[in-house]
Parts: structure tokens; sequence; C-alpha cells
């Protein structure tokens, strides 16, 4: 029942009704406790779906039908929540509740008591005034926002999020995921890393992205791209380790008809293709030393020259390199030219192996989980076992491994839970149960811990709520939510 509703005994016949693999099934029981959102019945016998429709028949306004949801049963019948229904439907409603008021002194939400039955309750602030045709209204106002606060502290943070994302992307169409926000990680690695994107981005400079393979490179290359003043060019991305060396040049500069055999037809290259926009130059310690040299004048002068072309354009683009290799090393070496990686290395981002990445690993798993399921709208889950095997598992080729592990998994899930065997991580549960971390990971907030990761955000971040959002990894909406939620106030923070 609903604690906000007046309640009323009554001895209503009405009719259950639901509908179960194409078949209709028809039930009459009793309602013998009647609110404006909730009732209890008797009598009833079967198993009822997660909605179903209660038709209950009003003295003197004939049957109306309600759309209602099973609380709980019990042996003394079984406790119905009613949704609001049209206007008309609630004021028969309405009506019959208040025919049946029992006249007391006492507020019938809270038990204060109280002799004006005018206005407000002095303790709960409900509004009191049955007798008024706008009592229905004022009562759906009132209770508004505390009928919204019991669902929200029903929900769970995915939930909240959930729906706030429905709400803005479909009913507002408001787009407000920025390009990184597909970006996961609140580790103190990623942090920074995002941190860096966001300062850098704006700027023209040239930017070296270095980090292990599937680390992230690329996301951040493309998160540059789109935060920056280029965002409506192209984003072109060439793999140089992928590229025959023989083909490198005439890929990137393009080539004029006639350059070389089998060059029929004069063709642009990569950075022509780029122009206006960003050019990522994947894997650039594999560029053999010609090609590092066109490199390098193009980062002096901004013009390229097609393979077989006399003449040189003037090309507009920003250039983001990365790679996995150790340049400097290859720099002493000599396998890498010392101008050419001072030049590309103006502003440095280093991804951190997700080994690194403390809870991140399990945030990034729950997040392809999620990708796949509602691809397939299924609700797929996993096993306690699965996230401890995430926690232990090195992750040698690190988000993308992550990514490959979960879709296995995802596959492989049955009963809609995936179990460590589905990721073929069982080694890794077997010696976390052997040898348990004694270190829980810094990362986001789990259930039981919640309140105190919020309370910590707003700490950290002088109690502005935006921030703190940011930190956590969640809309501002939602930290708003969480705050109220859990009821903090900023001297418990401290
Ligand atoms: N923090 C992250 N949040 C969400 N997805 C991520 C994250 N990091 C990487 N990914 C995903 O992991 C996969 C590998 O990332 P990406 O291709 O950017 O890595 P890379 O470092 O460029 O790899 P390589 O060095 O092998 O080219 C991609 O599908 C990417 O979308």
């Amino acid at each position: 029942m609903g604690r906000l509703d007046v309640r009323v005994r009554t001895n209503l016949d009405s009719v259950v009704q639901y509908i179960s693999r194409d078949e209709r099934h028809c039930e009459t029981v009793t309602i013998k406790e009647l609110s404006l959102s909730g009732a209890l019945v008797s009598g009833l016998t079967t198993q009822l779906p997660e909605l179903f429709a209660i038709r209950p028949v009003l003295p003197g306004a004939g049957e109306v039908e309600l759309r209602a949801r099973l609380v709980r049963r019990s042996e003394n019948g079984a406790a119905i929540r009613i949704f609001y229904s049209d206007k008309k439907t609630m004021q028969a409603l309405w009506g019959h509740i208040k025919g049946r008021l029992a006249p007391s002194d006492d507020c019938p939400y809270c038990g204060h008591p109280d002799d004006s039955r005018e206005g407000s309750c002095d303790r709960c602030n409900l509004y009191l005034n049955f007798g008024k045709d706008s009592y229905l209204e004022r009562h759906i106002e009132n209770t508004f926002a505390q009928r919204l606060n019991i669902r929200l502290n029903r929900l769970n943070l995915e939930h909240i999020d959930k729906i706030i994302d429905f709400v803005d992307s479909k009913l507002l169409k408001i787009k407000h995921r920025s390009p990184d926000s597909e970006f996961i990680g609140t580790s103190e690695g990623m942090l920074a890393v995002f941190a860096m994107i966001r300062k850098v981005a704006p700027t023209e400079m040239s930017v070296l992205l270095l980090g292990e393979s599937g680390t992230g490179k690329e996301l951040t290359a493309k998160a540059l791209h789109e935060l920056s003043a280029r965002r409506e060019g192209p984003f072109v991305a060439v793999n140089c380790a992928a590229i025959p060396e023989t083909l490198l040049e005439a890929e990137l500069f393009g080539y004029e008809k006639g350059a070389f055999t089998g060059a029929y037809a004069t063709k642009k290259g990569r950075f022509e293709a780029a122009d206006g926009g960003t050019l990522f130059l994947d894997e650039i310690g594999d560029i053999p030393a010609t090609l590092q040299a066109k490199l390098l004048r193009f980062l002096e002068d901004r013009l390229i020259e097609r393979v077989g072309g006399s003449g040189s354009r003037k090309i507009d683009i920003r250039i983001v390199a990365a790679t996995n290799r150790n340049l400097q090393k290859a720099m002493v070496e000599g396998g890498f030219r010392a101008d050419l990686y001072y030049r590309l290395n103006s502003f440095t981002i280093k991804l951190p192996p997700l080994r690194e990445r403390g809870e991140d690993k399990v945030r990034l798993a729950r997040h392809f989980l999620e990708r796949f399921a509602a691809a397939e709208n299924r609700r797929i889950d996993f096993s306690a076992a699965s996230v401890e095997a995430i926690r232990q598992h090195r992750w040698p080729g690190n988000v993308r491994e992550l990514e490959n592990k979960v879709r296995r998994g995802f596959l492989m899930a049955s009963d809609g839970l995936i179990e460590p065997a589905c990721m073929e991580l069982e080694e890794d549960f077997h010696s976390a149960a052997a040898h348990p971390s004694p270190d829980p990971q810094p990362g986001p907030p789990r259930a039981e811990s919640r309140r105190e990761s919020v309370v910590r955000a707003l700490e950290q971040n002088d109690y502005v709520v935006a921030r703190a959002a940011r930190q956590l990894q969640i809309s501002r909406p939602s930290m708003y939510a969480l705050i109220k939620k859990y009821g903090i106030k900023k001297d418990d923070a401290k």
C-alpha cells in the first residue's frame, strides 16, 4: 500500500486479468483495502505476471480498469500497487475512498492528531482537505516528490543512469554524451589521461600516444579529434605496421598516374583524405627511414608531394601518432630519427595498462556486457566468481582482450549468468580463491560502500557536484539523485 495514501476498508468484487502466452486469464478477487495507489486483495489463486489489470466495480461508478503490479503475497492476501490512471478513473476511485473515510481527528497519513481537517498536517505536511474537489490534484502534486523518492530508493545506480539517459536522449532529444563518454575509467591513471585529453584537444599540437596494445590509443586519438575544432572534418586512421613498406609511401602521400607500374590513375593519399581533420598514425615506430624523413618535412612545412608528382600541396591536418614500442630506445639505437621523435613528442599521453587500472577492469567488463546484452535484448550478469576472476587476470592484451573475453562469456553464458569458464578465466578465479587479494582495489562505488564513495568524491571536489559526478563518471542528475537518496549533507561529508 502506498504509505502516502489514505487507505480504507472495502469489499469490492474485482476481476484480475492478464495475458500469458497468448492466453487470456481472468480471476475474480475481492479488494479488502484500497488507497489511491494500492490495494489488498483476497482470493487470488494464480501466479501473476509482473503487470496485470484489475477491474473493480465501484458502487455508483461501475467498473473501472486499473493497471497494477503485485508487491507481495501473504496468508491474508496480496498487496498490489496501482498505477495512476486517467483522471476520470482516479476521480471514481477517490470518490469511493472518500465515501468510506471514517471520521477521525488523526491525520490519516501519519497518525498525528489533527482537528482542523483544513490545510496541511503539522507533522507530515500532506494536504488534508478531503472535502474539496481539488483534493485529488493537490494530493498528487504534494506527494509527487515523495513518491519519486520512494521509487528512487529502490533503484540502483545503473537504473537511475538508464532512466536519465532515456529521458535525455529519447524524450528531450539531448545529445549530451560527450565523445569520450564511452571512454570508461575512474582509476587515477585514466582520470589523468582524460584531463590531458581535455587540455590538449583544443590546441593544434601534435600528440604522441604511448601504451601497450589494446590500451585505447585509437580511442584517445578519436577523443582528441572530437574535442577539437576539427571535429567536423575527417578522422583518418592508418596502421603503419599493417601496410607493406613498399606501399606505405603511396598510401600515405598518394601518387600520380604512371608513377610506378600499376599506377593507372592518380590517387589521393591518407594525408589528403584527412585534410581539415585529424590523421592518426598508429604504430609510428614501424615506419621506414625514408618515410620518417618525409613525415618530418611535412611537420615542418605542412606540404606533401604525391609519389611521382612534381609539385607540392599544402595540407591542413593535425597529426596524432601512436606506438607501443619504446621510441626512445629505438632512437638511441638508430631505428628512429631523433628530430622526428622530438617533433612528435611535444605532447605525450601514456595509456596505463589495464592491470594497473584497479576496479576499472570490472567497470569496463560491465560496460561491454551491457552493450552486448542491449544489442540482443538479453539480460545477463557476471557471477561473483567471474567478477573476482576479472579482477585477478593480468590482461596482457588489455582492454581489447577484456572486450573479447566478455563477448565470449556473453555467448557461452547459461541461465543468464557468466561463469569464469565461459570467459576462459577459471584459472584466475581458482588462484584468487587460493590467494585472496588483501587489496580490494580503488575504484567505483560497490553497493555497500556507494554512499561512502559519493561522500568521498564530494569531499575531494570541494562539494562541487559537477566535478564529483565527473570523477565518478556519472551524470550530474544521477549525482543529485544519489545525494538525495543517501541523505548526504555537506556536514556529513567532513
Ligand atoms: N577506456 C576504454 N573504455 C571503453 N572502451 C575502451 C577503452 N579502452 C579501449 N577500449 C576499446 O578497446 C578496444 C581496443 O582499443 P584501441 O583500438 O583504442 O587500442 P589501441 O591501444 O589503439 O590498440 P593497438 O595498439 O592494438 O592498436 C577498442 O574496441 C576500444 O573501443
